[in-house]
């Protein structure tokens, strides 16, 4: 499915010397997001800081949240993920957009101008309507959780 997302291109370099956040194939389902720095940045173990993406979006529907995620290659490699773990960005938020980046290794990492640091995936939201109620049907799993199944 598409939605139409209006964006603002907030860094003049965007779309110019470096390429609009794009799906890096048909079947991609993140659009990668670039660091917009104004030098490369050496980010040390352990360290987090907020890096601009250039650019502000408006997701416009109450249906559509977007979620921030890390790339697993930076990930995996250079312990390179998210401060917040997970961004999420809400359909009605109009202000730059931001990516946390946490260093979780224990090498220093440099993030270059331009490189797609972490990915935006649109996914469709269900708001709830609280229903209170006594007591559940009953259910296979019940209040079982947290390993309840067993391991193997
Ligand atoms: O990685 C992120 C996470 C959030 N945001 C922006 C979009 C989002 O809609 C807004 C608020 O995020 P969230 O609700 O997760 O943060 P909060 O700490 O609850 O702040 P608020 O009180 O503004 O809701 O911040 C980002 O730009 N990047
Ligand atoms: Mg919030």
């Amino acid at each position: 499915m598409r939605h139409r997302l209006k964006v603002k291109l907030l860094d003049p370099r965007l779309g110019r010397e470096v390429p609009l956040p794009n799906y890096a194939t048909e079947g991609s389902a993140g659009l990668d997001l670039r660091a917009m720095l104004d030098a490369p940045l050496d980010l040390a173990p352990g360290h987090c800081e907020l890096i601009p993406t250039g650019l502000a979006v408006h997701i416009a529907a109450p249906g559509v949240a977007g979620m921030i995620l890390p790339r697993s290659g930076l990930g995996h490699r250079h312990g390179i993920v998210l401060g917040n773990l997970v961004g999420l960005i809400d359909s009605d938020y109009q202000g730059p957009l931001m990516v946390s980046c946490w260093n979780r290794s224990n090498q220093p990492f440099r993030i270059e101008i331009g490189e797609r640091i972490a990915q935006l995936v649109l996914v469709p939201i269900l708001h709830a309507d609280l229903e209170i109620v006594g007591s559940f049907e009953t259910s296979a799993r019940g209040e079982g959780g947290f390993g309840h199944t067993g391991t193997h």
